[in-house]
């Protein structure tokens, strides 16, 4: 079996399509979200998943506390299982999101459980609105259609994460997220995968680095996630900065290092792109142009001009998925079968 004919790599390829159908039905799907965000007037908001879905609740942390300037937190479900004192506590006004594709995971349906029983407020985003996790919140945001087959998530990680920024974009007042992202999806993949598949046809990779900071940073650790699961390759995230603080020692020819640059801090980021290129490193950039980078000679260079961090870091994951897929295949596993995993962890 090809690469192409694998359902992993439809639901991969669909993301634009299925973007355009999310954003169409966000407005009507986060109302009452947004209405209990509005009324709740909470302090405090924990963003809370597992796997796939605890990176989305990073990315989505920072979006909340940036957009909304509210105190948002990540958490996987097993800290509220396990360490429920160290959060649980206090007197400021909490909301609890749930997230979870599935909405079985176990460890999420007992943390569902559990902070139903202590009376805090509890919403949720998943792609099965009949879930037991949907069940038991208050609102549920259901993102049916970016449901998947696959094992590891893909669509379904873009799609809820399309789905909350609208929400807290549309708190703020200043909505950013529309089809515009899908066709410039769209138009990216159809330039860039051929490229993307000659790289790794020609360059083995053993070990990936994924750097990326604020928001970028859930991004970068997602894109770790995918690199393991679908390609059984070593992978690791940092914040971009932290690489210089004792991970820097591992470069050599054989690492390829990708940066998800920030607008924030992107000269500084390059910088640090061009001291691994200096070790032997392999670099590849997701960054909007205007920021010089011509003698940084990475091996793969993609420019995401007049997008804000979250639209590149959509973009910059499906290419990072893409690379997963080809890279699978030229190592002969079936991506639709990945070792170990399952669908849902059930415990
Ligand atoms: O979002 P869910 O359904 O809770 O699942 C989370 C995790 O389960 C898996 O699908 C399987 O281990 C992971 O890919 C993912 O990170």
């Amino acid at each position: 079996m090809t690469v192409s004919e694998t359902i992993t790599y439809k639901e991969i390829k669909s993301q634009p399509e299925i973007w355009k159908k999310v954003i169409s039905q966000c407005p009507e799907r986060v109302e009452r979200f947004v209405n209990q965000l509005q009324q709740e007037n909470a302090d405090e908001i924990f963003f809370i998943g597992c796997g796939t879905s605890y990176y989305l609740a990073q990315a989505l942390a920072f979006v909340y506390s940036q957009k909304l300037k509210m105190r948002a937190f990540a958490l996987p479900a097993s800290e509220i299982l396990f360490h429920e004192n160290a959060y649980l506590h206090g007197p400021s006004k909490k909301l609890f999101h749930l997230i979870s594709r599935s909405g079985e995971t176990s460890e999420m349906v007992a943390a569902a459980k559990k902070l139903k029983a202590k009376g805090y407020p509890v919403s949720a985003v998943t792609c099965r609105a009949s879930s037991s996790m949907a069940q038991m919140s208050d609102i549920t945001i259901a993102v049916n259609e970016a449901d998947e087959e696959s094992i590891v998530m893909t669509r379904s990680f873009t799609s809820m994460f399309i789905t909350m920024v609208y929400a807290a974009e549309q708190l703020a007042g200043a909505v950013t997220i529309d089809r515009q992202i899908a066709e410039t999806a769209a138009h990216t993949i159809e330039r860039c995968e051929e490229k993307i598949s000659a790289f790794i046809q020609n360059n083995p990779i053993e070990t990936f680095v994924f750097l990326g900071s604020g928001m970028l940073y859930g991004f970068a650790n997602e894109a770790m996630l995918k690199m393991k699961e679908m390609t059984l390759s070593n992978s690791e995230a940092f914040h971009p900065f932290e690489y210089r603080h004792g991970p820097k020692s591992l470069v050599s020819k054989d690492v390829f290092v990708t940066l998800f640059a920030s607008h924030e801090a992107c000269h500084e980021e390059l910088q640090l792109m061009k001291e691994i290129k200096e070790l032997h490193g392999k670099a590849m950039v997701i960054a909007a142009s205007g920021n010089n980078r011509t003698n940084l000679h990475a091996e793969l260079d993609f420019e995401v001009s007049h997008l804000t961090n979250e639209q590149a870091g959509l973009i910059g994951l499906v290419i990072v998925q893409l690379m997963g897929c080809y890279l699978a295949e030229q190592k002969g596993l079936n991506i639709d079968s990945p070792r170990n995993l399952t669908q849902v962890v059930k415990l």
